[in-house]
């Protein structure tokens, strides 16, 4: 279970206010407008922002002055965060020891999250050779990787084209499914959501509404949303 406890989040005169659980093994989708904090409440659950006030806690323990690294967290950022100087297998390798120093149980583990992600021939290159998207496959093998019980996805694979998208959001679906962990996205797509995620908030106006069954929402869409979809 996650809990947000009356978090409130303030940024040069933007304030964003989250008070809400969130059962483990659930995916949730963070749905809004462009500025409207999406990110910035992913920032301070990964523990790279800190909360003006409130507590982030992760079954029942308060992790809200926990460093990032040592938070049960592992996060897809939209700019996908390679370094540039070291090969797909070492971007990937990172994810399970920063040293490097793997034994063979975990070049197995990396080896298969390098299938997984569809990218098994590329272990060599370095990322300034890849697409964007293999880009964003590699990224998304690191997350794989850790084996968190709690990833969050920023926009993950807006590189990608539709079929592969929907891949890769099954794939880190299945994952989730896989490990029990509870999954929270941000997505501009309805589409996206309803594929995979089982709630959705809706993040506007400074508020993050708790998780609604995405489903159930879409199909009745409170003011805010219907706002956001235009409709
Ligand atoms: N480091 C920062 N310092 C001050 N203000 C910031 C900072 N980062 C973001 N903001 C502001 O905080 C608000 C929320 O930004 P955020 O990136 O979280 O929105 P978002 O919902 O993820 O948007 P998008 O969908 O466009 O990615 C915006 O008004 C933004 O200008």
């Amino acid at each position: 279970m996650l809990t947000l406890e009356k978090l409130q989040i303030v940024l040069d005169g933007f304030t964003l206010d989250a008070d809400f659980q969130l059962e483990q093994g659930r995916n949730l989708a963070l749905i809004g407008p462009s500025g409207a904090g999406k990110s910035t409440l992913l920032n301070v659950i990964a523990g790279f922002l800190p909360p003006a006030s409130g507590r982030v806690l992760w079954r029942g323990e308060d992790i809200t002055a926990l460093a990032p690294g040592k938070r049960p967290i592992s996060m897809l950022f939209q700019d996908n965060n390679l370094f540039p100087h070291l090969t797909v297998a070492q971007n990937i390798g990172l994810g399970i020891r920063p040293d490097l120093k793997l034994n063979a149980a975990e070049r197995e583990a990396l080896n298969d999250a390098l299938t997984r992600v569809g990218l098994a021939g590329m272990a060599e290159r370095k990322p300034g050779q890849l697409s964007g998207g293999q880009q964003s496959r590699v990224a998304l093998a690191r997350v794989l990787v850790q084996r968190k019980p709690l990833v969050l996805l920023d926009e993950p694979f807006s590189a990608l084209g539709p079929a592969l998208k929907h891949d890769m959001l099954r794939l880190v679906g299945d994952l989730m499914q896989e490990i029990g962990g509870t999954l929270i996205m941000v997505s501009h797509e309805p589409e996206d959501a309803q594929m995979i995620a089982d709630v959705t908030s809706v993040v506007a106006q400074g508020t993050v509404t708790a998780p609604k069954p995405t489903a159930a929402l879409f199909e009745n869409p409170p003011r805010v949303l219907r706002d956001y979809l235009g409709s």
